[in-house]
């Protein structure tokens, strides 16, 4: 099998960030700061984001990664990169032999700011490349709900390799689609799930655990014999994509169904194993340019679900053009035999034909 080793290193690391993210997404304040765009970032994004690169630059030296974050905040934030590393330095998965592969405990603070730092590649279109998203849906984190911790290997711009950790959403596939805004969506009993990926090889989940890796079980989409029957899932965040154009296109498909709203690369995932049909992102302004830590591990678990991504004028997903997906436009996944239908209801209701 390919990418074996790829693939374990990155479960376990991203199992381990996830405890990381657990402790913070129950304290009040969570160490946030705004970032100069002005989006959240908290001592989680960025404790994840050392513990998931350190087990990559262990394993994988000579690869690079491009990661969400960087140290410069904390550079000159005493206070909070003291208590970023009290959480760091004790974070092990209860495994002595698991948390070994990844790289065991991180020396001091520096060396934790030294990796926080190596996710700065500019990618592109050869060589290995990891695409880190610590903890994606940041503002679902703060508000107690939906949140993702999302690693991919990119290969020569093809993604090879991806693993999803959500600490909140059911284990249960069945349970699912009731996860919506506005009911419980905390990382209690009976929640968190790993979801990874390998091209070819189709998707899997397990439940998240604090030690090694449980067992894992092949994840796919759900037939839907007639696109009236399906259930779409959508972005919370009315900033960061159309809400009223993706009930646009619901009316235009003769669907009925209330959207699932949730945040973070838990959208690609729900989808995946049958708990929503289609995710739409629809883009809110002309000139945004989605980045590839949001969507690279979720575009190949679809894809191996049995789906297809593409951006709303039907192109995949282009990795090879650096940090963002800059000759992309919007996201659209849906089951593979939906995906032409749903492609034309997004391009009338957009008048791009
Ligand atoms: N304007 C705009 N348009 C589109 N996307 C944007 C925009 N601004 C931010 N972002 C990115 O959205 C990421 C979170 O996506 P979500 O799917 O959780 O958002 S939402 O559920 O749709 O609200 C979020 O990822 P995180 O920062 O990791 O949370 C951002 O990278
Ligand atoms: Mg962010
Ligand atoms: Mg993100
Ligand atoms: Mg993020």
């Amino acid at each position: 099998m390919t990418y074996e080793h790829e693939r374990r290193i990155a479960e376990l690391a991203v199992q381990r960030a996830c405890l990381l993210t657990k402790k913070v997404f129950h304290e009040k304040a969570k160490g946030t700061l705004a970032k100069d765009d002005k989006s959240p970032v908290t001592k989680g994004d960025f404790g994840a984001q050392a513990l998931i690169i350190q087990a990559i630059a262990k394993n994988f030296p000579n690869d690079e990664i491009v990661a969400e974050e960087e140290s410069s905040e904390l550079r000159q934030d005493a206070a909070l990169r003291a208590e970023i590393w009290d959480l760091v330095k004790d974070i092990k998965l209860n495994d002595a032999a698991s948390d070994e592969v990844i790289g065991g405990s991180l020396a001091n603070e520096e060396a934790m700011l030294a990796v926080i730092d190596q996710g700065k590649s500019l990618g592109g279109a050869t060589g290995r490349i990891w695409a880190l998203d610590p903890i994606d849906g940041t503002k679902g984190f703060l508000r107690g709900g939906q949140y993702a911790v999302c690693l991919a290997l990119i290969v020569d711009g093809d993604v090879k390799v991806g693993v999803i950790g959500c600490p909140n959403l059911p284990i249960d596939d069945s349970e699912a689609l009731t996860t919506n805004i506005g009911s419980e969506q905390s990382d209690e009993e009976g929640k968190g799930v790993l979801f990874s990926v390998v091209q070819g090889e189709g998707a899997v989940s397990r439940p998240l655990t604090n030690a090694g890796l449980a067992p894992s079980k092949p994840i796919s989409m759900r037939p839907v014999p007639d696109v009236s029957q399906a259930v779409f899932c959508e972005g919370v965040e009315a900033a960061h994509s159309n809400q009223d154009d993706n009930a646009s296109v619901a009316k235009r498909l003769g669907i009925t169904a209330p959207s699932v709203r949730l945040d973070s690369q838990a959208k690609y995932c729900s989808i995946a194993r049958g708990a929503g049909d289609i995710y739409l992102r629809l883009p809110m302004k002309k000139d945004y340019q989605e980045k590839i830590w949001d969507h690279a591990a979720g575009d190949l678990l679809v894809r191996e679900a049995g789906g297809q991504v593409t951006d709303i004028y039907g192109k995949r997903l282009d990795f090879t053009k650096g940090r963002t997906l800059k000759d992309n436009k919007g996201v659209v996944a849906a089951p593979a035999a939906l995906q032409d239908q749903v492609i034309d209801a997004v391009q009338a209701v957009l008048n791009l034909k």
